[in-house]
């Protein structure tokens, strides 16, 4: 395997639509970069998610945004339930609607779960990393937990309300975004990220 490549201090483009993440994003990323921006700024389109994995549609983010010129970091991520054979998973944005409704894409987790005991569940983030000219460094972090009904909390976004990450008394809902940095599953992979890339 070649050694990993270095972010070399260029702006840095955050390649998300998500309000949610690129706050997230850009907390997690402070110390690292101290320049950046977001595809929503540049104008760039938001492209279809085709892969079937996570990784597979962080690189094709990431390297969308990158043609554009910087470097850009993109982070596809879900919620995966094994009671309901692994979904959302890379469908959880699109279990939202259009109206990007996750009270009602929360309702329909909770709806599959009617009756079955099992209500572990667990984050995926993958990170990618990816460069003008096509190279990419992906990474890929988790969070377990359990999903608990109603919702609980403001903070956060997406599915956080109705996760309760394993070892904590609340959900990602109830969570200042200090904490949830301590062992989220975006926290996990911006870890692997930094110790390739960024140190
Ligand atoms: O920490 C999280 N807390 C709660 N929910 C989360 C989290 N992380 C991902 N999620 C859920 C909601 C999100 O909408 C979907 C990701 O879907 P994903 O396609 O990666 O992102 P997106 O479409 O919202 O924005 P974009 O693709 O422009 O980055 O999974
Ligand atoms: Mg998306």
């Amino acid at each position: 395997m070649s050694a990993p490549r270095r972010f070399t201090g260029d702006t840095l483009v955050i390649a998300s639509h998500n309000s949610g993440k690129v706050r997230e994003i850009a907390e997690l990323l402070a110390p690292y970069a101290a320049h950046f921006t977001t595809a929503g700024a540049l104008g760039l389109p938001e492209p279809e998610e085709t892969g079937d994995s996570f990784v597979a549609n962080a690189e094709l983010k990431a390297r969308a945004a990158a043609s554009a010129g910087h470097i850009a970091l993109a982070d596809d991520s879900g919620l995966v339930v094994p009671a309901l054979n692994g979904d959302p998973g890379i469908y959880s944005a699109r279990w939202a609607g259009p109206e990007k409704d996750f009270a009602l894409a929360m309702a329909k987790v909770e709806e599959g779960l009617a009756g079955k005991t099992d209500r572990s569940a667990y984050f995926v983030c993958a990170l990618s990393l990816a460069w003008p000219d096509g190279h990419v460094e992906t990474v890929e972090g988790r969070c377990y937990g359990t999903l608990v009904w109603p919702p609980q909390g403001e903070h956060g976004f997406g599915y956080d309300p109705m996760f309760r990450p394993n070892g904590y008394a609340i959900t990602f809902g109830e969570m200042d975004p200090t904490e949830k940095h301590e062992m989220s599953h975006r926290a996990d992979a911006f870890a692997q990220l930094v110790e390739r890339c960024f140190q």
